[in-house]
């Protein structure tokens, strides 16, 4: 059964602008697929409604489903959007930490679905949650920062906290809105080690917007790409190459290439369905990527799932 199943997506916003158009896709559990598109082309908006966030344009033919179940049909979300949101966790540009507030507790939010809404607003959480708060923090290789007030860390080590966040929450889904495009290049390849291990180790199915498809062909088996909110190729992430994507995108494709991307495609390397290591080392070569195991095990996850 696929972790996600669109169809007939189309989203018309207020004023006319049609922002996703007729959207049809599955993704496979255990699945890591990058969302490529020029600036503008409906990354975010596909994003959102795949967390329920926003609703789709009615129409019968429309659906969008998680692990089998719709979480908005005809337009509408489902009496079961709610459920179905606690297995999806977001990561967003934009850490959406409280920087005044510890890493710990901005982990521990994730947790506010799942107990009394009583224990929440005060903020007592037990042992047994801020030991699995720790242990989501030690997966993402930052339980050393626990104490830290999150406005302290890097950028990356936020984004690495959002993560852990959505672990502790129980999440199989993760859909990550360009959680690259604010790091530096050394940070966002830990960043993308980090998503590829949850996927590669735990089965996390991962949709990763990106705006530079050499993270794609790096990380990503797959890779799904729109244009004016039309999906204008799914498939292998090798073959996204640079004469592919001038095909599609024309003059714009600039904004998705970093500078010197030669055609011979490196395969996927960090992820679950496309570990070709020689391929793999092409491409961490171009992009001075440092190839390591990943070092940690999962305990959060595997424990709630
Ligand atoms: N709330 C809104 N109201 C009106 N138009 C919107 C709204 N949200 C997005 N849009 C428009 O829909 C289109 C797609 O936006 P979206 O943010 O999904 O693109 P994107 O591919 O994520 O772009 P970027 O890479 O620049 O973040 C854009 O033209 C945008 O201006």
């Amino acid at each position: 059964m696929a972790a996600i199943s669109i169809q007939g997506l189309s989203k018309t916003f207020p004023g006319g602008y049609r922002a996703l158009d007729d959207v049809c896709f599955d993704v496979g559990s255990g699945e890591m697929i990058a969302l490529i598109g020029a600036s503008g082309s409906g990354k975010s908006t596909l994003i959102r409604h795949i967390a329920g966030l926003v609703q789709a344009d009615r129409s019968e033919l429309c659906c969008v489903a998680i692990g089998g179940e719709p979480m908005q049909q005809d337009g509408r979300l489902t009496p079961r959007a709610k459920a179905l949101r606690r297995h999806i966790g977001v990561i967003f540009q934009q850490f959406n930490l409280v920087s005044r507030l510890s890493v710990m507790t901005n982990v521990l939010v994730g947790m506010l679905g799942s107990i009394p809404a009583w224990r929440g607003t005060l903020g007592l959480f037990t042992r047994q949650e801020k030991l699995l708060a720790m242990q989501a923090l030690a997966r993402v290789g930052i339980e050393g920062k626990a104490r830290a007030r999150a406005g302290t860390l890097s950028g990356g080590q936020q984004q690495r906290a959002a993560i852990a966040r959505a672990l502790i929450q129980g999440a199989r889904v993760l859909l990550a809105d360009e959680p690259i495009a604010s790091l530096d290049p050394s940070s966002a390849r830990r960043v993308m080690e980090t998503l590829a291990s949850l996927n590669r180790e735990d089965g996390m199915t991962v949709i990763v917007s990106l705006h530079q498809v050499e993270y794609a062909r790096m990380y990503c088996p797959r890779t799904i790409a729109l244009k004016a909110g039309e999906v204008v190729f799914d498939g292998a992430s090798t073959d996204l190459t640079a004469a592919r994507l001038r095909e599609i995108y024309g003059d714009a494709s600039e904004e998705l290439i970093l500078p010197g991307l030669t055609d011979a495609a490196p395969a996927p390397a960090g992820a679950r369905a496309g570990a070709g290591a020689p391929a793999g080392q092409a491409a961490a070569a171009a992009l001075a990527v440092p190839m390591r195991p990943a070092r940690h095990t999962l305990e959060v996850a595997a424990g709630r799932t």
